[in-house]
């Protein structure tokens, strides 16, 4: 790639040829590059005190003793210090009396011996016959109750070695050791540029268009983390010569420089060129998803990354390349992520010839650990805040197959996955409400809940995969819910049936009700346009029951084939003017400020395997779920019936 970007022609040109290096390539190819430069190697060593502020720094030479500890021969408890060799001979039968003096005298634990001293009885073994006189009835050893000079630290021992991340304890020992001052390596100081005229500081009213600016807040968090010290910019516009002065003082004021967005092919994407211009980029475009535009580049001497503008490539990028930088930097490698092993749940599709980082929610049921991946987008920050772990599809792979074992690098420790209750199946807020509560509650506990729909969950259950699954599954004969298909989907599985809310399910619709819409005839009649929930959606059911009752083929409804996952997204469709109506619930529409019309209140239960039915991960649900703090939130959300709630509604086992 020499050269490619080296020089800059008057008019800007479009990079729009990425490379597809694989990540292993990339990385040790950049990281030799800098190591030829001297870019990874610590700065000059600094003095610093030896307090609270010093942990967590590295040390750049190994801290030696200055002093041993104790540097006396203390008394290791309270007593009286005696020679050992006159207490020779004392027993039962044979008492010693001996008198408080110059050689035996009263000690408390630390205090030094006195002279000629070599040993301490404790004071509950000596019985004092008057103030100064008392008697043993069992002699002592040389050494006896006595913390000798250097018991701890020996003066000259290695207290902890050079490039060794100082832990809390590590003070003590180094204090002991009597030293005030050790020399650390010198913490990089990484600056990060927000670029992109479209940014703006969080808190701020927001325009169409606006972007709020939070990826340096994040990357700044996670460079401290691993050691270094984050200086944020103030946002730079996308204007090349505006980037170029602030990218030069950038380099001349700091250890390495972050450029955050403007790595890909748009027309105001300059870093990669700019970066060229002012020094060299080795590489642009890594066989990565997401980060694939990541800028590998270095400007006088110092590293310099184009992270991707996306918030997850943004991570990824940072995670991969900028941590093993910082670390290095500190004398260190990069710790490898704690791993699990886990089944994954459902089917993963990734490109052949491209690493993909997904997002997994993890949970134990039964003696498994699944993993589940939820959404790919490299802009969907939510989908970090929520992973549990990162599965990595390998480049030369084309995912994996439901069922498949996999290993997973953690993103929350293993015991917090194994204490969470895992529910699949339609979604309901009430389920974040429930959430909520529960860690409340208990604060190990986690509820970690999957939208696939209640048919869905139902398979989840029948796959083992759940602890239990939220359904409301209308069955069109009998107007009932749930049970016909319990029996029918989990034929001979034992479950018991517990009712969480019922709620109101009915049309979302624009504030107002522009189109004065009052059921689904209307949609039919009057031609307008439907936003769907997806096959096996109980929502779904419901409203293929409700167009069927009204004689109305789904043809006839126009946006029938558009289909949405959650109660969420159909809203979301409405308000953003692409559906006249959607059917969900009532929440929902509340949420994001549009009217509804009710249809139907439906029945929403949880459907719990028996072999779960006992464990904590249910039992701690259905307490929190009888908790009047816990229903009153979920009333105040408006369109929800409690009068059910917790209450068994079906139970087979014998
Ligand atoms: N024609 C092509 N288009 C794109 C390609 C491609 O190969 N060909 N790659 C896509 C991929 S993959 C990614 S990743 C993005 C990376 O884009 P940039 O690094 O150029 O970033 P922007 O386009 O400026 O921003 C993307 C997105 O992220 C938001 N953003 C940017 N900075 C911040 C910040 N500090 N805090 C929060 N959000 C930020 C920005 O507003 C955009 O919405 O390009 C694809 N396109
Ligand atoms: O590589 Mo981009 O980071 O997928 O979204």
């Amino acid at each position: 790639m020499d050269g490619l970007y080296g020089e800059r022609s008057e008019t800007m040109k479009r990079d729009v040829y990425l490379d597809d290096k694989p990540l292993e390539e990339a990385l040790a190819e950049y990281l030799d590059y800098l190591a030829g430069l001297g870019a990874l190697s610590p700065g000059p060593s600094e003095l610093i005190a030896v307090d609270e502020a010093a942990a967590g720094r590295v040390t750049a030479s190994p801290v030696y003793a200055r002093n041993s500890s104790p540097h006396y021969h203390a008394s290791a408890v309270d007593g009286v210090a005696v020679q050992a060799s006159i207490t020779f001979g004392a027993s039962d039968a044979t008492p010693k009396r001996l008198t408080l003096g110059t050689h035996i005298a009263v000690v408390d634990t630390g205090d030094p011996l006195p002279p000629e001293c070599d040993a301490v009885i404790m004071i509950e073994d000596v019985h004092f016959i008057d103030e100064n006189v008392f008697e043993i009835t069992s002699g002592v050893v040389p050494w006896q109750h006595v913390r000798v000079i250097g018991e701890d630290v020996v003066a000259t021992e290695m207290i902890v070695p050079a490039n060794h991340r100082l832990r809390p304890v590590d003070l003590g020992g180094i204090l002991a050791g009597g030293l005030t001052e050790i020399a650390v390596h010198p913490r990089p100081r990484v600056v990060i540029l927000p670029t992109g005229t479209e940014l703006v500081q969080p808190g701020v009213p927001l325009k169409p268009g606006d972007i709020i600016e939070y990826n340096t807040r994040v990357l700044g968090a996670m460079v401290a983390e691993w050691g270094g010290i984050p200086q944020r910019q103030e946002i730079t516009i996308d204007d090349y010569q505006a980037l170029k002065s602030r990218l030069q003082e950038a380099v001349a004021n700091f250890d390495m420089v972050l450029i955050n967005a403007g790595s890909s092919a748009g027309r105001e994407d300059f870093t990669a060129e700019l970066i060229g211009e002012l020094g060299r980029v080795l590489t642009h475009g890594v066989a990565i998803k997401p980060a694939k535009p990541v800028i590998l580049g270095e400007i006088a001497g110092k590293p310099v990354v184009g992270i991707p503008g996306y918030s997850v490539s943004a991570v990824v990028a940072a995670e991969q390349f900028v941590r093993p930088i910082i670390y290095s930097k500190l004398g260190a490698v990069s710790p490898a992520r704690e791993k699990a092993s886990a089944i994954v749940s459902r089917k993963i599709v990734s490109p052949m010839g491209t690493e993909e980082f997904v997002r997994v929610k993890m949970g134990q049921v039964g003696d498994k650990i699944i993993a589940t991946a939820i959404s790919r987008g490299a802009g969907v920050i939510m989908s970090l805040v929520r992973a549990d772990g990162m599965l990595r599809v390998p480049r030369l792979s084309e995912g994996f197959n439901a069922g498949e074992s996999v290993t997973v690098e953690l993103m929350r420790p293993l015991q917090e996955i194994r204490e969470t209750t895992v529910i699949i199946g339609s979604h309901d807020i009430t389920l974040d409400v429930l959430a909520n509560h529960l860690r409340q509650k208990y604060p190990v506990a986690t509820l970690s809940s999957a939208n696939v729909g209640s048919l869905g969950g139902l398979g989840a259950l029948k796959r083992g995969e759940a602890h239990c699954a939220g359904i409301h599954l209308l069955d069109e004969k009998t107007g009932d819910y749930n049970v016909s298909y319990i029996k029918r989907l989990l034929p001979g599985q034992p479950v018991v049936l517990v009712n969480l809310v019922y709620r109101e399910q009915g049309l979302i619709v624009a504030p107002g009700n522009p189109h004065n819409i009052r059921g689904v005839e209307d949609l039919a009649e009057r031609g307008l346009s439907y936003i769907n929930r997806q096959r096996g959606a109980g929502t779904r059911i419901l409203f293929d029951y409700k167009i069927k009752e009204n004689n109305i083929n789904p043809d006839d409804i126009k946006g029938y084939e558009h289909e949405e996952y959650t109660h969420m997204a159909v809203a979301a469709a409405v308000a953003s003017g692409s559906a006249a109506a959607g059917m969900g619930i009532r929440a929902a529409a509340l949420a994001l400020e549009l009217d509804f019309v009710p249809v139907v209140e439906e029945r929403y239960d949880l459907c719990i395997p028996a072999a779960f039915y006992d464990t904590p991960y249910i039992q701690r649900l259905l307490e929190v779920m009888a908790e009047p703090a816990f229903q009153r939130e979920v009333e105040a959300l408006g369109g929800y019936n409690l009068r059910d709630c917790g209450k068994i509604l079906y139970d087979n086992r014998v």
